[in-house]
């Protein structure tokens, strides 16, 4: 084994302090904070992609400078794992406590502790392809992170400004060249067309669909779909708006799919926009999120979030897998968390399994992965596909005995082309949304009318320690503080249809509080019940108590 170069760790360190008085921790979504504190975080994530990528042999590892849906001024970093998956869980600590060293020689001795203990063989090659969306702390924080390549010698491939799906894509195509499980070219252009190419044959034959308009947050999402118009030529009519990326303040600005999940309105920009009808949709910040809209007749809005896009993409897959001749041998399920809307989860699960898993990809991703075809999407419009190895392999195998059957197996193979398996891609969701459309010939209204969602209220509380709620059941039951969940239950029992749930946040210092019930003021009551509950059980300040929250 060779050994760490410490002489030059050490003085590209000395370039990047840590802040004395922060602390850092590698959460949900990596690192993510204001983006101006973040320049040691995101040189020691370099190092951290170096170390992980000899680990593995010397595999490709991905780097995304993002902060998503967050504030302009936020931004973070993540690690993606070969596959293109998020990073292995056990490694999120090692990344706390790297990013924690309070000096270069704790620094030093934080990686050498890593190096012990998960036994890396350092004398294997390190290989990192990195991007960042499009927020202007992405470049100095690039040049810190470059530094932490140079540090430790890694071979680093400079993706620029992109997608974190396209970054995912660009892992995974990487680490899979030239072998029999290629998952295409490992480029942005071989991106594009093999989710382009793949769309025009699922969309062959079908009427052309009217205009949709994408609202691409004013983030990185309007670089990525003005390719796609390029390459989708007059199959998908688009109209792209909020593509302001470098107007100062602009990114994800009353805009977006958090926003307009959140806000549940139209976001600034469609309003004069949109005809009664038309499909619209959201991107977020880095594109990794999706939510459809539309105005009907009478001005109101009506919003088709992830559950709506799973539930229509799920049956879609469920009769294609039947047509195929496939349904003795392949089963299709689906993954929600608990903010999945109640009536969703009722309608699914009437046609096929349904597991309910905690808030957060990995979670989402690692469940759909037991399913032959997962389908997971978070209510915030995050999802995607997966269709195991072996999957794959039966529907190359599968020999169709009509043209319907054959027909049925092909639109299966060019879907697992079309989604992004890697993780969930507002773009290539996007698309698929507009195949299962012209196939159904469903309008968005057609589409929202599957099933009506029940009213629901999320609320933010602030509390002096989050960390002293601690949840089961996939985070629909508290177990502590004690006693609370049971005054929660007596409180749900009193509405018609109610469910709440309380769980911290694992992206911010609040704890968040989810009610549904069959009307909306019934809702909202509940909500505001429990969130008053929380609030006082936490120790909070009676003087400061939220007027909302209910006694
Ligand atoms: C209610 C909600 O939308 N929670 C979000 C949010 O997590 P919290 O742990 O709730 O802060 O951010 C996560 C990362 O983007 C996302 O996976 C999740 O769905
Ligand atoms: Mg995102």
């Amino acid at each position: 084994m060779s050994d760490l170069h410490i002489e030059s760790i050490k003085k590209f360190s000395e370039l990047h302090p840590k802040p004395t008085e922060l602390h850092f921790q590698y959460g949900t979504a990596g690192f993510r904070t204001l983006g101006s504190t973040l320049d040691s975080v995101v040189f020691r994530v370099g190092l951290l992609a170096g170390l992980r990528s000899k680990k593995l042999d010397g595999r490709t590892i991905g780097v995304m400078v993002t902060a998503s849906h967050n504030p302009e001024q936020d931004n973070g970093v993540k690690l993606v794992d070969p596959r293109g998956e998020m990073l292995e869980a056990s490694w999120e600590a090692y990344a706390t406590s790297v990013a924690n060293a309070p000096t270069t020689d704790a620094l030093i001795d934080a990686l050498q502790t890593l190096v012990q203990t998960v036994k890396i063989d350092l004398s294997k090659p390190a290989k990192v392809v990195y991007a960042r969306d499009t927020r202007p702390s992405g470049p100095a924080l690039i040049s810190a992170l470059e530094d932490g390549f140079k540090a430790l010698g890694v071979e680093a491939r400079d993706a620029g400004v992109t997608t974190t799906p396209i970054l995912h894509y660009l892992v995974k195509a990487i680490n899979t060249k030239g072998s029999k499980e290629s998952y295409g070219e490992d480029s942005e252009e071989g991106y594009f067309r093999k989710l382009s190419e793949a769309f025009k044959k699922l969309i062959a034959g079908k009427a052309k669909p009217e205009p949709l308009v994408i609202d691409c947050a004013n983030g990185v999402g309007a670089l990525a779909a003005a390719k796609f118009a390029e390459y989708l030529g007059d199959t998908l009519p688009i109209s792209l708006v909020n593509t302001s990326i470098s107007s100062p303040g602009a990114l994800n600005n009353a805009c977006g799919a958090d926003f307009v999940k959140t806000m549940q309105r139209l976001p600034s920009g469609l309003g004069d926009l949109l005809k009664p009808g038309q499909r619209a949709c959201s991107l977020d910040g880095d594109a990794d999120r999706l939510m459809y809209y539309y105005l009907d007749e009478r001005g109101s809005f009506h919003m088709l979030d992830g559950d709506k896009i799973s539930t229509l993409v799920a049956t879609f897959i469920v009769d294609l897998v039947r047509l195929a001749g496939l349904d003795s041998e392949i089963k299709v399920g689906v993954v929600q968390t608990a903010y999945a809307n109640g009536a969703s989860t009722k309608y699914l699960a009437a046609r096929l399994p349904v597991k309910c898993v905690p808030t957060g990809v990995k979670h989402l991703h690692h469940a759909a992965e037991h399913y032959d075809i997962g389908v997971y999407f978070e209510a915030n419009g995050h999802g995607t596909v997966l269709f195991s190895q072996s999957t794959q392999d039966k529907f190359a195998k599968h020999e169709p005995s009509t043209p319907a059957q054959s027909t049925a197996l092909n639109h299966l193979v060019n879907l697992t082309q079309l989604i992004n398996q890697t993780v969930g891609d507002a773009l290539s969701d996007m698309l698929l949304v507009e195949v299962v459309l012209a196939h159904k010939s469903y309008t968005g209204i057609e589409w929202n009318s599957l099933y009506a969602d029940l009213p629901n209220r999320l609320v933010k509380v602030v509390v002096a320690d989050r960390n002293a709620f601690k949840t089961e059941d996939a985070e629909r039951r508290l177990v502590s503080p004690s006693g609370l969940q049971a005054r929660i239950d007596e409180l749900v029992r009193k509405y018609e249809g109610g469910r709440s749930f309380v769980r911290p946040s694992g992206t911010e210092d609040v704890v968040r509080v989810y009610a549904e019930a069959t009307n909306k003021t019934q809702a909202d009551e509940l909500a505001f019940r429990v969130a008053g509950l929380v609030y006082d059980e936490a120790g909070g300040d009676p003087s400061r108590r939220p007027k909302e929250f209910l006694p």
